[in-house]
């Protein structure tokens, strides 16, 4: 691997594999506690995000670059965000990560950052480009680009104009089908989806929040998103309901044309079974 900062700006990103091929994972929505027993409706999530690390290491194919899409904690402490920095430690790629609504982006940023995990938020490969924006709005479930995040989109598509584009941000940018889900999205996400169809190479947009699955076309635009590391939300549900597939992760591999392949890995079913009868938290 091989990081270096060519500006204030972008990071250098290498690919170890000789064809170029960038493999990068998700993982989102760890909601992470400061004590490793509490349970979010049912799933200790510690251990659930733990199982999911280690399903990872098992994995004999190295990867590039771990995005952490947010929620990385459920209650803003600084153990919390320890608990995080100390199992992305027993990985071997570099982390990169944006905030989720129930994140406290100071405490986030000061727990990361003493762990030695990059802010870097523009990941410059050979073919790609990888931009985390920010989409937390305070207390509030739903999300906003502020006119800096758009700003930062709109000079990345001007400097690189040819590099493939791998947008990572928390909230959905389209709706997944979930009423419920659905009134929590990117508010301003029509400024968005503008400003990516600007673009002339390929475009992918990468997001967590919705605790499922999720791969759609739009306007040329491939949006995707992955289970959350513990809970899971029930697809096409009008209102709140959990699922019963496992907590899981995304894999991705960016191809030097343009192509992007990917899927869904879970841990093995039954492994970690939520409250169904929990109507929300
Ligand atoms: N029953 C519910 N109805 C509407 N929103 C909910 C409900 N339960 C939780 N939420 C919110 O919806 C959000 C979706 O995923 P989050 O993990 O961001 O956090 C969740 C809560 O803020
Ligand atoms: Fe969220």
């Amino acid at each position: 691997m091989n990081t270096a900062t060519t500006s204030p700006d972008s990071t250098h990103l290498g690919s170890h594999r000789e064809d170029g091929v960038a493999e990068l994972l998700q993982i989102t929505d760890t909601h992470l506690f400061a004590d490793a027993g509490t349970e979010l409706l049912g799933i200790a999530t510690f251990d659930s995000c733990r199982a999911v690390v280690e399903a990872i290491r098992e994995d004999a194919e190295p990867k590039d670059a771990i995005l952490a899409t947010g929620d990385l904690s459920q209650d803003h402490s600084p153990e919390s965000y320890r608990r995080f920095t100390g199992l992305m430690a027993t990985l071997a790629p570099p982390v990169y990560w944006l905030p989720g609504n129930h994140d406290d982006a100071p405490v986030m940023q000061a727990e990361l950052d003493a762990a030695g995990i990059s802010n870097a938020k523009h990941l410059l490969l050979a073919h790609w480009q990888i931009l985390l924006l920010d989409t937390q709005v305070r207390g509030k479930a739903h999300g906003e680009l502020a006119e800096a995040q758009l700003a930062l989109l709109d000079e990345v598509i001007r400097r690189y104009p040819r590099h493939h584009l791998l947008v990572a941000v928390h909230h959905q940018a389209v709706p997944v089908g979930c009423a419920w889900l659905d009134q929590h999205n990117l508010r301003n996400a029509e400024a968005f989806r503008q400003r990516l169809s600007r673009h002339q190479a390929s475009r992918a947009v990468l997001f967590g929040h919705v605790h499922q699955g999720f791969d759609e076309v739009h306007d040329g635009v491939r949006y995707l998103a992955s289970p959350s590391t513990c809970i899971q939300f029930k697809p096409l549900s009008d209102d709140f309901a959990l699922d019963t597939t496992a907590p899981g992760w995304r894999a991705l591999s960016l191809y030097p044309d343009g192509r992007l392949s990917t899927r869904v890995w879970r841990l093995p079913p039954d492994a970690f079974v939520p409250d169904f009868s929990a109507t929300g938290y």
